[in-house]
């Protein structure tokens, strides 16, 4: 057999193809003669990314991320295989590269890194054309598509069109974390234009240089863009990331009852910091029915923040009984501080998303706060369990908020810092140990390093990043068959993802698993949300699985089932001969 010439298949797997495989495919002579194994191949690039780091004089940059990105984007183009068990492999060294941190600089330098188009691009020119677009992808069967406007990418605002980077940064980890084959994945970006002034001057930049569609026409687009990728791949799963608040809230509500589709900074973000918070209340050798009795400051009340308060409000509404007086009690332990300071119902113009958080007039005055009260203010008069940012502001939780936190009423407070990137973290761990000492409890969205506190104890940087929930969110829809992702899916990801964490850890102050377990917590999460599906009577099957034979699965053979399904980077066999 001749299969194609060398651009087709020499990239599935460069020099690792043996002999036979080379004279029967026609690749004797295109690749240098030293057969190697795949082992070999990794030991090889892993060696020429380590002599950039040691050869970089100035110590850790940003160019040197940046450096690192294009190396493994190289790979990624030359050998998909390789690339996918380089990943795994090294996670913790990758993850950062190819997902947060490094992944927001790669947009916001995408116009000079753009070297071969990876996804799929719909743009406000394409309107009446999606139908038959869809049709030029090459593969027949898509699991995941992660799609974004680009219209607020991480906590670095609108970077249109190059905000497509975020789409392939997240399905890495879809197949890294969750074993989505990288065959079936598609990244995508709908261009409606960008609002951001420099990238409309740019010559460099890559998508429409007008401003934002708005209104019906832009839900025209995205309804259009959900009808085409559906009516293609009806089994397909939609992850929208990184839409402006506006649109994020309005879009889920619109398409959640009809397609298979989640948005991630909402719900995604959800789980992972009821995960946490859960954990900060058994690091204070508390059970975690004693949720309902934090009080929990947060700063932020977009996408992310609105989607915590919700859905943590919602988890200690349950654990108090479901009903009207529950859902009361739990809203009143939470703080909303936004740009303009602490919510209340007496603020005029009140975003509806976070109107049924905003204090209430007659709490105000026993408790000494007003409308727009400031955030260290709120700290000192609410002494409050947690402080949670999802505020996109660097720095926010400044000395003084910290040193307000001392007063709090927990023996061991906690500190989320949950913005993205690095440099948008509400406070770093260090400025957290030093200022509140040992006991907290402290995690952030980037990653950051553990803190030595210098009396033989770490301080341990927890990541609080909801990449622990949408692969497993994403794998178990699929493996479900479930026609929509319910709350109650939702929930049992987080719970799953919150009793992942064992006793000991947790009273270590490690409250999320290191992300060198993220494919075992991912597996153990897609198979809570396959269960939750099934007992919610969501789920239709998967291939050979029907939705009866899924319903007679233990938890643990809903485990295995879910571990079967998982790819793994490993060359196909083409030739059966050896060498
Ligand atoms: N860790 C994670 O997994 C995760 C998940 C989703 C989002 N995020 C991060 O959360 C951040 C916010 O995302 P979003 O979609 O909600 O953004 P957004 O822009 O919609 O919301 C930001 C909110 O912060 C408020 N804010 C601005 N300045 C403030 C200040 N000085 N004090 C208090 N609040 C202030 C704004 O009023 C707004 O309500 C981003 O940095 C994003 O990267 C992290
Ligand atoms: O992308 C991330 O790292 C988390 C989150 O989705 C975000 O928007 O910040
Ligand atoms: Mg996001």
């Amino acid at each position: 057999m001749r299969v194609g010439g060398f651009g087709c298949v020499a990239f599935l797997q460069g020099t690792g193809f043996s002999m036979t495989e080379r004279d029967r495919l026609g690749l004797r002579g295109l690749l240098p003669p030293n057969v190697v194994s795949s082992q070999q191949q990794i030991d090889r690039f892993m060696l020429d990314m380590q002599r950039l780091q040691k050869y970089a004089r100035d110590g850790p940059s940003d160019t040197y991320p940046l450096a690192k990105w294009r190396i493994l984007n190289r790979l990624h183009d030359r050998n998909e295989t390789m690339y996918y068990k380089v990943l795994i492999d090294n996670i913790e060294e990758h993850a950062p590269i190819v997902y947060t941190p490094t992944v927001g600089l790669v947009c916001q330098n995408y116009s000079g890194l753009f070297r071969r188009p990876r996804g799929m691009y719909f743009s406000a020119e394409d309107r009446g054309e999606m139908m038959s677009m869809v049709y030029n992808w090459p593969a027949d069967q898509v699991d995941m598509i992660v799609v974004t406007d680009g219209s607020r990418i991480l906590g670095l605002g609108d970077l249109g069109v190059h905000g497509i980077g975020i789409a392939i940064g997240k399905l890495d980890l879809y197949v890294a974390a969750a074993g989505i084959n990288p065959q079936r994945v598609l990244p995508v970006m709908i261009d409606v234009g960008t609002n951001n002034e420099k990238l409309l001057k740019d010559p460099l930049y890559l998508g429409l240089q007008e401003h934002r569609l708005e209104g019906e026409e832009y839900v025209a687009i995205i309804d259009e863009f959900m009808e085409a990728v559906f009516a293609r791949w009806p089994n397909v799963i939609v992850q929208f990331e990184d839409f402006q608040s506006k649109w994020a809230f309005r879009l889920l509500q619109r398409y959640r009852k009809t397609y298979r589709m989640f948005n991630d900074d909402v719900q995604g973000t959800a789980g992972v910091a009821i995960a946490g918070l859960l954990g900060a209340v058994r690091a204070q050798g508390r059970p975690m029915l004693d949720f309902p009795k934090q009080k929990i400051v947060v700063a932020g009340a977009g996408s992310a923040g609105i989607g915590v308060v919700n859905a943590a409000s919602r988890t200690m509404a349950r654990m108090l009984g479901n009903n009207e007086v529950a859902f009361e009690s739990a809203r009143s332990q939470f703080w909303i501080v936004d740009a303009h300071g602490l919510i209340t119902e007496e603020r005029t113009n009140i975003d509806p998303d976070a109107r049924p958080f905003a204090r209430r007039k007659s709490e105000l005055g026993h408790q000494g706060l007003s409308e727009g009260a400031s955030l260290v203010e709120v700290v000192k008069k609410v002494k409050p369990d947690v402080i949670l940012g999802l505020s996109a502001v660097g720095g926010l939780f400044s000395k003084e908020v910290l040193e307000a936190l001392k007063d709090s009423s927990s023996s061991r407070p906690a500190i989320f810092a949950m913005s993205n990137p690095t440099k948008n973290a509400e406070c770093t761990p260090e400025e957290a140990f030093s200022i509140l000492g040992e006991k907290i409890i402290f995690a952030s969205g980037s990653p950051f390093s553990d803190v030595d506190l210098g009396n033989g104890k770490i301080g341990h940087s927890n990541q609080g990043n909801n990449m622990y929930l949408f692969p497993g969110i994403g794998l178990g829809t699929l493996l479900s068959g479930a026609r929509v992702i319910s709350d109650g899916m939702l929930q049992a990801a987080a719970e799953r993802l919150a009793s992942y964490m064992k006793e000991e850890e947790v009273l270590e102050g490690i409250v999320y698993p290191p992300i060198s377990r993220i494919r075992d917590i991912t597996k153990e999460v897609a198979a809570a949300v396959v269960k939750e599906a099934v007992a919610e009577d969501l789920a239709e099957g998967y291939r050979d699985m029907d939705a009866r034979e899924l319903a007679r699965l233990s938890e643990e053979e809903t485990v295995e089932y879910v571990q079967q399904n998982m790819w793994s980077p490993v060359y196909p066999t083409i030739v059966y001969k050896k060498d």
